[in-house]
């Protein structure tokens, strides 16, 4: 029997992300080939943005995706996120060549507000939410602040492109196949401040660390890469990541939804207070996924290098936290 569709709802599904998601969830590549799926769009109300989702919609039609079960246009949180199953908050103001993050900050803490409200109002009881517009971490923060009614845990943020960057260059380091790289971890905030910790890394069952214990790789090539992979794809095209954000996000959910069978990823989660992060603060760490649900991987040992990295993130997340406290 056919399965019944689930509502998705994206934001911001006009812009260069949604362009290259919406397309990706309508296949089934986030939910699984038999899952139909309603799409729940959300544009500003504004008259170019609208008409652009039309154009979108027009071509997602034209692709006569079997699974796409239906699809409808919005220009009000209350409206697009009614009795939905999955939220991918995207849309937010990107970040400009030279536009530091706290800019960022401030106007979009004024859209997560508004729309963790309005999942709480009338989002699915069980939604899960993934936050990709910037600030990740801390507008996921502010939506599940905002939402007392749902549970804080369904609410996540974006670190998935941090830990693809990372298994890139491990997989560039070794020349062996990303796929057979495991047990990776991003601890922290999606920013240039986040850290890689390939310590527990294996490739085929082997200890990456062991294979080349190269501190000065670590920290003067391998984390400034991933942390300012952004900034270099900014200053490369001119427009922020788009394509690979889009593929992080479809990891994101799917293994949310799906299940990892045992391998580590990373999520922006809220803190249950493993590895010393005060509670509720949405850090990146290693889970699993089974069940639709996600567990934080927890008692790997932290050594001095890892705790400083790890303090330098909750730092800045911290003070990004403070900075929208007046918001909640
Ligand atoms: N977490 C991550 O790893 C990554 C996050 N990003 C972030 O994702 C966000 C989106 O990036 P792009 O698609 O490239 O930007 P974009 O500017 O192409 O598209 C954003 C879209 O969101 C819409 N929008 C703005 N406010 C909205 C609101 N309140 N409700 C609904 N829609 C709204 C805009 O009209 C626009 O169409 C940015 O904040 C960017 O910094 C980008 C790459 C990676
Ligand atoms: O840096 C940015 O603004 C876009 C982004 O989040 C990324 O590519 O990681």
């Amino acid at each position: 029997m056919s399965k019944k569709p689930v509502r998705v709802a994206v934001t911001g599904a006009a812009g260069q992300i949604g362009y290259a998601l919406l397309f990706r969830i309508a296949s089934g590549e986030m939910l699984g080939k038999d899952q139909p799926v309603i799409l729940q769009l959300l544009e500003i109300p504004d008259e170019k943005a609208q008409k652009a989702l039309k154009g979108v919609m027009m071509e997602l039609d034209d692709c006569a995706f079997p699974l796409l079960a239906g699809m409808e246009a919005h220009s009000d949180p209350m409206t697009a996120f009614k009795d939905t199953d999955y939220a991918l908050l995207v849309g937010s103001r990107p970040r400009g060549p030279g536009m530091e993050r706290a800019e960022l900050l401030a106007i979009n803490g004024a859209i997560f507000t508004a729309q963790g409200k309005a999942l709480n109002a009338v989002a699915s009881r069980n939604v899960k939410v993934l936050v990709v517009g910037n600030p990740a971490n801390t507008n996921a923060y502010i939506a599940m602040k905002s939402a007392p009614d749902l549970p804080a845990r369904n609410f996540t943020a974006m670190l998935r492109l941090d830990h693809n960057r990372a298994l890139s260059q491990l997989a560039a380091k070794t020349g062996q196949p990303v796929a057979s790289i495991k047990n990776l971890a991003v601890w922290g905030n999606h920013s240039p401040t986040m850290y890689a910790d390939y310590r527990f890394a294996t490739i085929d069952g082997a200890s990456v660390k062991d294979m080349f214990n190269d501190h000065a790789w670590n920290k003067d090539v391998f984390l400034p890469t991933v942390g300012k992979r952004g900034a270099a794809i900014i200053e490369a095209r001119g427009l922020s990541s788009a394509a690979s954000a889009a593929n992080a996000a479809i990891d994101h959910m799917r293994d949310w939804a799906l299940g990892t069978g045992g391998a580590w990823v990373t999520m922006g989660v809220p803190s249950n207070g493993a590895y010393g992060i005060p509670k509720e603060v949405m850090f990146g760490y290693p889970v699993t996924c089974s069940g639709g649900d996600y567990q934080i991987v927890e008692g790997l040992p932290i050594d001095a290098f890892s705790q400083e990295c790890i303090n330098k993130t909750l730092a800045e997340l911290q003070g990004e936290q403070d900075g929208v406290r007046h918001l909640l």
